[in-house]
Formats: structure tokens, C-alpha cells, sequence
């Protein structure tokens, strides 16, 4: 990687992106938490730490359908058969047989104990008798119903799961910040829990705007653009894991603007708008969210950051209730890299989910590129595993805002402020794109 100081970056005053990130993030709380039937928590974001109440598995039982015994009498027996503990088969025509006094299934729940040379019938996951120390599975044996004759001797302990051998009570089972996954709802109600207390998923309200923006269903004509945006948003704040809802285009016109942007303070806990974040005089975002009134600033501030592509952004709040609100480029790859680079933190804050940022790996580039200098950019990419370890990334075709190539990622390179070329057989940090294939 080619790495260049460059002098004009440091004259034009763009904000480095870490710093940017920085001080958005810092006035964002995690919204306060709740206490949720597990049921429902799938999905949310635990807000404390989670403990078991109770061991996992509850008490000592069979983990295979089978005969529970002693231990030592099988292997009396087995050794005055001439078995071998461990060995399979039946030498000499004699065997091991026990007899079989009772039948022990997962809802039996009396204590019983074992008599010298007996064995219960049980069934995977029956409460195992006092003093059991194996059980024999039934493909060991003959099944027998009075008496039971084994024709393998399994090591001591075989087929037996002791209680909180898997998860004493009192284990951490998952750190505040964890998204509750169906793998932790199980862990949750096997040892106990019916509730927990998480953050709610934040609500994303998304507003796309622009005089020239048509709705999906038909094709752009020339003065028409279809809104690709607040669609493609709303998607990405779902994958996020918010509760995101399109409100759809909004026109350039300030009241309209003005009056749509406070009645969604009622619902929602961040608010993402795209276009008009420009400086000239059709760009009605920065506009009207930058206008001072009654000698006050106006409650968006738009900073010019050193990253491409999106280097627009706005931040700030509305309405008396404060409500968050993330200001993107129109241009559609802009919005699409604005929303990666910044709400997702955002949601993720908002939500309590640590960590706020997407994992990433370093890669050995496969292609020479070029990045405009004093800009951190993020460029759609396909990241690969190499064999022997490691991974490899193809940057994709197009550069970094066409749609084709983020669609096609699973991953976005990230070239730093201060690289002009990136060699190919240079390694690189890659962002990994959770996509599901
Ligand atoms: N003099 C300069 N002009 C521009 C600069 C600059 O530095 N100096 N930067 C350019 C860059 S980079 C971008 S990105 C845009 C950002 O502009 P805005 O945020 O004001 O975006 P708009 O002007 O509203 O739209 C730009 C482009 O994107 C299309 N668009 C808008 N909304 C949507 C939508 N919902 N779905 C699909 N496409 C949308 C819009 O029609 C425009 O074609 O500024 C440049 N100009
Ligand atoms: O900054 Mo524009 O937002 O590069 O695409």
C-alpha cells in the first residue's frame, strides 16, 4: 500500500472520519431498558448481564434410552463371564445379565434406589436412580423386560448426564450488549428464566427528499427519480435489527418538510433523511435543519468528512423531544455507505449492542487500486477465505458508489486518508457485510 501524506487534505478542513464518529456517538444514549417475556426478547439486545437461576441439566438423568445400573455390578458380572470391560461380544456362551425392576421415564419423579445386580428400563433425559452410575444403551443389549442381558460393557458414567454438568446454576450465560438469539433463548428457559431485561429495538423512521423522487413500480424518465433510497434504507435498518418505517418522499418545500420531520419525533427514536445535503439552494435539508431562529442554531450541524463517498453528513436533533436525526447524501451508493458508516452505529448505540461496529479483517488485495487522497473510502468488495488461513479481497467493478458492486459485497475495503494506491499483494482491512449466503 502505497501510503502518500497529502497537504491538500490537511488545507480543506474535512473532519477525519474517526473523530466525526466520535462525537455523534458520544450523544447517543442506549435507550432505557425493559423487562421482556423470553418469548418476545428474540432479536432485542440484553441490557444486563444474564446468570442462571438454575443448573443445566436440573438433576441427574439418562441421555440415552437404555438400562441405568451400578457400574460395579456390570463389571462384576462382566468379569466372571470373562468380558473385558469395554469389549464387546459374548464369550463362551455366558453373559451379563441384570435384573430389570422398574421403568424410569422423563416425567417419573419418585426416588428410587438400586438393589445389588438390578437395573431400571429408562428413557433419555428420566431422572436417574440413586446410585446409577451408567446407563447401557438399548442397542447394547437385548431389551429385555424382566431381565436384560448386555452384550457390551460401556465405561463408567456412559449414558449419564449429571445435573449443572453442562451449566451450573449461578454460570454468567451472556453479557449485557449480546442480541438474544434463539440458541440463548434455549439456554435461557432450560435454566429457569421466563423473562429478561433487554432494550427495545429502536424505531427508525426513514425519509427520502427531493422535488424530482417518484415512487417504486416504474422506470426513472428524464426530471424523475425513482426513490431507491428510502427503500433500500428502511431494508438496512432492518438487517440492523430496528423497527425501521418508511415514510416515503418528502418534497423540497419547508413547511411540508418541517412539519413531516416533528410529527415523526411521536415515533421514533432516530430519524434518517437522504438528498438535499448540499450547500446550494435547492438542498432543503441542510437548509431548514441549519436555520438559525430566535438567535439560536439550527438543530442539525452538516460536517464535511473525509469520506467518500458520502462526505456530507448531518447530525443533530428535533423537536422538543430531541429525537436523533442522521442526515445522508441522495446520491444512492452515498446514502447506502453513509448509513454503514454512521446509523448502524447509531442503531447499534441505541439498541445497547456492543460492539457498535461491523467486525473486519485484514486481506491480501488482489488488485492495484487507486483512492482519492485525504478521504477514508469504503469500497465494495468480495472477501474470501484462502486456503491455509487468511483471506484474500477482489475489489468489485465500478468503484465505490455503484449499486451493482454493493449489491454483489460481502464485504467493503477500507482505504485510509492518506492512501492514493493500494498495491495489489498489499494487505487491507476489510469490513465483513453480514450477508446470508
Ligand atoms: N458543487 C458541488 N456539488 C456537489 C458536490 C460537491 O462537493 N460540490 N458533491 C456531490 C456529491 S459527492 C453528492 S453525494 C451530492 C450530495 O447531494 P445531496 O445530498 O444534496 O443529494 P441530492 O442533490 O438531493 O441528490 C443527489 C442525487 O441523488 C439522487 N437521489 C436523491 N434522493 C434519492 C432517492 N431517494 N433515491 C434515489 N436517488 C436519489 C438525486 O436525484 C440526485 O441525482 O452532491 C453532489 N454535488
Ligand atoms: O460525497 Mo458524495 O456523498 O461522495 O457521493
Amino acid at each position: 500500500m502505497t501510503a502518500t501524506a497529502d497537504p491538500e487534505a490537511a488545507a480543506n478542513e474535512l473532519t477525519p472520519l474517526a473523530d466525526y464518529l466520535g462525537s455523534v456517538l458520544r450523544r447517543l444514549r442506549a435507550l432505557p431498558p425493559l423487562d421482556l417475556d423470553l418469548t418476545q426478547s428474540y432479536g432485542n439486545v440484553l441490557a444486563e448481564d444474564v446468570v442462571a437461576p438454575h443448573s443445566y441439566p436440573a438433576f441427574d438423568q439418562a441421555a440415552v434410552d437404555g438400562y441405568a445400573a451400578r457400574w460395579d455390578d456390570i463389571a462384576a458380572a462382566a468379569r466372571s463371564a470373562g468380558y473385558a470391560a469395554g469389549h464387546g461380544g459374548s464369550p463362551g456362551g455366558r453373559t451379563v445379565r441384570l435384573n430389570v425392576v422398574g421403568d424410569l421415564g422423563a416425567a417419573s419423579w419418585r426416588p428410587v434406589r438400586l438393589t445389588p445386580n438390578a437395573c431400571f428400563s429408562v428413557a433419555a433425559g428420566a431422572p436417574l436412580p440413586l446410585t446409577a452410575d451408567v446407563v447401557v444403551p438399548v442397542e447394547w443389549t437385548d431389551q429385555g423386560m424382566a431381565a436384560v442381558e448386555i452384550y457390551r460393557v460401556p465405561k463408567r458414567g456412559y449414558g449419564v448426564r449429571r445435573a449443572g454438568e453442562e451449566l451450573p446454576a449461578g454460570t454468567l450465560l451472556a453479557r449485557a450488549g449480546t442480541y438474544v438469539s434463539p440458541a440463548l433463548v434455549a439456554v435461557f428457559a432450560a435454566t429457569g428464566l421466563g423473562h429478561v431485561v433487554v432494550r427495545p429495538s429502536p424505531r427508525v423512521v426513514i425519509v427520502a427528499t427531493g422535488d424530482e423522487l417518484v415512487d417504486v413500480g416504474r422506470g426513472s424518465q428524464p426530471g424523475q427519480v425513482v426513490d431507491a433510497n428510502s427503500h433500500a434504507l428502511t431494508a438496512a435498518a432492518a438487517e440492523v435489527g430496528a423497527l425501521a418505517y418508511r415514510v416515503g418522499i418528502c418534497d423540497d418545500d419547508p413547511e411540508a418538510l418541517r412539519g413531516l420531520l416533528e410529527d415523526q419525533t411521536l415515533r421514533a427514536d432516530l430519524i434518517i433523511t437522504t438528498g438535499g445535503t448540499g450547500t446550494g439552494p435547492g438542498d432543503m435539508v441542510r437548509r431548514i435543519l441549519t436555520r438559525r431562529e430566535g438567535g439560536r442554531a439550527g438543530p442539525v450541524t452538516f460536517t464535511e468528512v473525509a469520506l467518500y463517498p458520502g462526505t456530507s453528513l448531518g447530525f443533530g436533533t428535533v423537536g422538543a423531544e430531541e429525537v436523533p436525526v442522521v442526515c445522508l447524501p441522495g446520491e444512492t451508493g452515498a446514502a447506502m455507505i453513509g448509513f454503514e458508516v454512521l446509523a448502524r452505529p447509531a442503531i447499534n448505540l441505541l439498541a445497547g449492542a456492543e460492539p457498535v461496529f461491523r467486525p473486519s479483517v485484514r486481506a491480501h488485495l488482489l488488485e492495484t487500486i487507486t483512492s482519492p487522497a485525504g478521504l477514508r473510502e469504503f469500497r465494495p468488495a468480495h472477501v474470501a477465505e484462502r486456503r491455509g488461513g487468511g483471506y484474500t479481497v477482489q475489489p468489485l467493478a465500478g468503484g465505490p458508489r455503484t449499486l451493482s458492486g454493493l449489491a454483489e459485497a460481502n464485504g467493503l475495503l477500507v482505504l485510509g486518508e492518506r492512501v492514493t494506491t493500494a498495491a495489489a499483494g498489499s494487505t487491507v482491512d476489510v469490513l465483513l457485510l453480514d450477508r446470508r449466503r
